[in-house]
């Protein structure tokens, strides 16, 4: 029997009992067993973010979104026309890959370029065999690297400034694509005079904030990948293409949060002490009549998406909770333990679980609703013995750091997860988590996340290993090293993008008491 005899059977009143439905789901299950036990829970955790990170890389989503027909182009439903006047800018850590593509597909038309972007990349590129992501060698797109440890520099600076200088000599039949994505805000410094540059650094250092502005443009097509949660187009890369209205008064309000009011340089002050000009905001950014259209192109919902697309091959339910989770890192991992809690339950799990996790809902950027609703779907795999579930998440948690050690958010993340799980049945009848940077990296560790489960702790006390500790002194990545030589880190190497981090947790079919 399949799933859709199955369904029609219960549609039909042919199996009516609960205890019938169960067995008659359960049995689908087992016959789908020897194809799901082929690959261990960890490694289809690492085959789902895999494909969560290959559905953002910047040549796909160039591709996807630029449409090109003879002489025109298609962008988010508008149509662009190509009379060799096109131009094109770029800024942010995934941009030569982004560019790469664009010249793809609309070289023939292209005047000229100039991309701001990291540091060494073209060489990191070249040594990973990452070819497809590096400009041809006749390109007609300048590469300028700066924003060493992505941070405003001098060679930044000067892409700022070629960037402003194409900008600003476009003519009124010209049309510019600019690429954005993250870590743009420090490939593109241009502080407004008398701030010089370094005096731009020290308070971006402190407060990690910057602000660029590309002024005077014709008709702009503006292509972006998000690593901001909720995909703000004025915060991505300081949002260059879109207008706001910037009042002094909230930037002092910042600074005084920050307590830097009195540190800050005199020039800093002599520019919030202006007043500050009045731009109209604009409300619609697909609403081409001033020119401006921007795009994104990519962000962490759609490698959710996709991430769910290969669970599902692999034999998971996919639910995804949000792409927006933040705040604690401790609050978010008590989420974590919480959702497995409710989803390994036997029996109806006991209300204080929804209630906890309805109050933490608002700390970690996750609405009732999506709670809700996902609870509903554990709830359903439960009751109809579905099978195995992959719940997603996405976002950017916080850790507050105390101690002096090497790790990342995710790490931490992951470490804190394992001892909510602890208590749960182990590995293969018990959940696995795993949380990742999509950038390939978790704070300045070469590791991009970790996956972990309820045995964890077992076999950290086995190894000598205190987790407590390690966790006092934000050192995950550490711990994570020396536990079972490395084996649960995620070490994807560099992934050309960043769309935030990627959650999982990996429920196999629980087995539910029929009475
Ligand atoms: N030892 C540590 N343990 C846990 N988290 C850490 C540790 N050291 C740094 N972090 C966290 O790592 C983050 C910085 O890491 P990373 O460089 O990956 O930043 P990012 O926000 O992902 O940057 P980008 O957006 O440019 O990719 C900070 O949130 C910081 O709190
Ligand atoms: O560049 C930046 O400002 C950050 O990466 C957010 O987009």
């Amino acid at each position: 029997m399949g799933t859709g005899e199955v369904t029609e059977k219960i549609t039909a009143g042919v199996l009516s009992s609960q205890k019938e439905k169960s067995e008659a789901f359960l049995a689908l299950v087992d016959r789908r067993k020897p194809t799901l036990c082929k690959m261990s829970m960890d490694s289809r955790a690492r085959g789902v973010f895999a494909a969560a990170v290959d559905a953002v890389q910047p040549d796909t989503v160039v591709r996807q979104s630029i449409e090109r027909k003879g002489d025109s182009v298609v962008i988010s439903g508008h149509k662009f026309t190509l009379k060799h006047n096109l131009h094109l800018v770029g800024f942010g850590k995934a941009v030569l890959g982004m560019a790469a593509e664009a010249e793809r597909i609309v070289g023939d038309h292209l005047v000229r370029g100039v991309i701001s972007v990291p540091h060494g990349i073209q060489q990191t590129l070249q040594q990973h065999g990452k070819d497809h992501l590096l400009l041809k060698e006749n390109s007609l797109i300048k590469v300028m690297e700066g924003a060493k440890h992505n941070l405003p520099d001098a060679d930044a600076q000067k892409a700022a400034e070629g960037i402003k200088q194409l900008a600003s000599e476009l003519t009124e039949t010209d049309l510019l694509f600019v690429l954005i994505s993250g870590g743009g805000s420090a490939l593109l410094p241009a502080p407004i005079s008398p701030i010089s540059l370094p005096e731009k650094l020290d308070v971006t250092r402190k407060l990690a904030a910057a602000g660029a502005t590309i002024q005077e443009l014709n008709t702009v097509v503006a292509l972006i990948l998000s690593d901001v949660i909720g995909d703000p187009l004025d915060l991505i890369a300081s949002g260059p293409t879109v207008r706001t209205e910037v009042w002094p008064e909230e930037v002092l309000s910042v600074l005084e949060r920050y307590k830097l009011l009195n540190s800050l340089p005199a020039s800093v002050k002599d520019v919030l002490g202006r007043p500050s000009p009045r731009w109209t905001e604009t409300k619609d950014e697909s609403d081409t009549s001033g020119h401006v259209l921007n795009a994104v192109i990519g962000s962490n919902s759609v490698a959710l998406q996709c991430a769910g697309r290969r669970a599902r091959e692999l034999g998971f339910r996919p639910v995804v909770l949000a792409p927006g989770v933040c705040g604690d890192v401790r609050a978010v991992s008590r989420l974590y333990g919480l959702l497995a809690r409710f989803a390994c339950s036997r029996e109806e799990p006991p209300p204080e679980i929804a209630a906890e996790m309805l109050r933490l809902g608002p700390d970690v950027g996750v609405e009732s609703w999506d709670l809700c609703r996902t609870m509903q779907v554990l709830e359903e795999g439960r009751t109809e013995g579905w099978g195995a579930t992959c719940l997603l998440a996405g976002g950017e948690p916080t850790v507050e750091l105390t101690g002096k050690g090497r790790g990342g958010r995710n790490q931490e993340l992951a470490l804190r997860v394992a001892l909510e799980l602890k208590d749960l049945e182990h590995p293969p009848n018990g959940p696995v988590f795993l949380s990742g940077g999509t950038d390939g990296q978790d704070g300045p560790t070469e590791a991009a996340g970790a996956i972990t489960d309820g045995g964890l702790c077992e076999e950290a006390k086995t190894q000598g290993l205190d987790i407590d500790s390690f966790l006092a002194n934000n050192d995950s990545y550490t711990f994570f090293s020396c536990l079972s030589a490395g084996q649960r880190l995620l070490v994807p190497g560099l992934t050309c993008t960043n769309v935030m981090d990627v959650h999982m947790l990996l429920i196999p079919p629980i087995p539910i008491s029929i009475t």
